[in-house]
């Protein structure tokens, strides 16, 4: 059976869509989130501590179809998650404090994605009726293992913010549902509701409009060239093309490119060069907006040889492999505690 419905968005940030069409076949992501629960570590969890991943996502394609009048471009894009990433530790405390160490270089303590989202999380608790003050919840010391680069198309801050939105609403048992959960994302980042919601998925709109989808589950090589893409410098690019014809999921499934690409490899050559060599093994792409790319190989077998080589050819690069998964890593741990 598939199940369809709507939410209205309250409280949004005026560029955001007045109304959320948020499309989730129930059946398939529950299904599969059962099959997952029987086979993914826990990772750590009492009732006041609780260690969850923030796992990396890929965009496998990505079209950019139209500019709002707000400025945000439409897109279709198919995500993905890897079992790579982050990892956060939550304490409850005994006082109302949220802190989290260690800092992360060049983001302040009140724009780090992690903190504005326990903030947030705590002030909808007050106004959903679930504690009569902010005060009554307990604080939290949060830890960060920081492993993905910034500003790499990996997601990893959206990626922070969902399991600490998913984290708190646990250690705090706030019972808030995940439309309520996407929704406070969709606040704090485009990318959030796909962490949240823990499906891979067709993205439209710009990027809130969700379909679980199921995509093949390779391994990548991922390269990481040494620098940090701007996503609103190729947003803002003149020659970005914004006019891609708007397909459908079955067709994205089938391949698709990724806009950004051409403008991105222009604008940062380490990109461009990262793309070439990888295009010698296979098809390599950009996700999002950038740095990263990436190439599918069928095995772990043939993901290891590409990095040896990577090792050898290209000493500066940070390289990883990792499978992708149609269940986020978070989730199936989250199962769990
Ligand atoms: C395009 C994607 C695909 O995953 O790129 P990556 O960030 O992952 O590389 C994301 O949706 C990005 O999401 P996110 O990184 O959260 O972007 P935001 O902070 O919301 O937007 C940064 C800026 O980029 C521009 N922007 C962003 C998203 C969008 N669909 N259209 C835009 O024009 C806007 O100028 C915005 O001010
Ligand atoms: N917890 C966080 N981790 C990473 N970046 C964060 C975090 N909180 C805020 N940011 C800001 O978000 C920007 C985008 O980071 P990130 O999500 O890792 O990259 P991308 O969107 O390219 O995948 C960073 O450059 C940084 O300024």
């Amino acid at each position: 059976m598939h199940q369809r419905y709507r939410y209205q968005q309250d409280g949004r940030p005026a560029h955001r869509p007045a109304v959320l069409l948020i499309t989730v076949e129930f059946d398939l992501v529950q299904r599969a989130r059962h099959l997952t629960r029987t086979a993914s570590p826990v990772i750590h969890s009492t009732l006041s501590a609780l260690s969850l991943p923030a796992p990396a996502k890929l965009n496998r394609m990505l079209h950019i179809t139209g500019q709002r009048p707000d400025g945000y471009h439409e897109l279709q894009t198919l995500f993905q998650f890897l079992d790579h990433g982050d990892t956060l530790h939550f304490q409850l405390r005994d006082d109302d404090a949220i802190t989290l160490t260690p800092a992360i270089d060049g983001v302040p303590e009140e724009a780090n994605l992690i903190v504005r989202a326990a903030r947030r999380l705590r002030e909808t608790a007050v106004s959903y009726g679930k504690v009569a003050e902010a005060s009554a919840l307990p604080g939290v010391d949060i830890q960060i293992e920081k492993v993905l680069p910034m500003g790499g198309g990996l997601g990893g801050g959206s990626s922070d913010a969902a399991t600490t939105l998913l984290a708190l609403n646990h250690l705090w048992q706030l019972s808030l549902d995940e439309d309520t959960l996407a929704e406070l994302g969709l606040e704090l980042g485009a990318d959030v509701p796909v962490f949240v919601r823990g499906f891979a998925a067709w993205a439209e709109g710009i990027g809130e409009k969700l379909m679980p989808a199921a995509l093949d589950t390779p391994w990548f090589v991922v390269i990481h060239p040494g620098i940090e893409v701007s996503t609103p410098a190729v947003f803002g690019h003149p020659q970005l093309t914004r006019s891609s014809p708007a397909i459908s999921m079955a067709r994205a499934l089938q391949g698709g490119r990724n806009d950004c690409e051409v403008v991105v490899s222009a604008l940062y050559p380490a990109v461009a060069d990262a793309l070439n060599w990888l295009n010698h093994f296979g098809t390599a792409r950009l996700t999002g907006t950038g740095a990263c790319v990436f190439c599918a190989f069928d095995d772990a077998r043939q993901a290891s040889k590409v990095l040896g080589r990577l090792a050898c050819e290209r000493p500066t690069w940070h390289t990883f492999s990792a499978r992708g998964c149609n269940i986020s890593p978070l989730h199936a741990a989250l199962a769990q505690a």
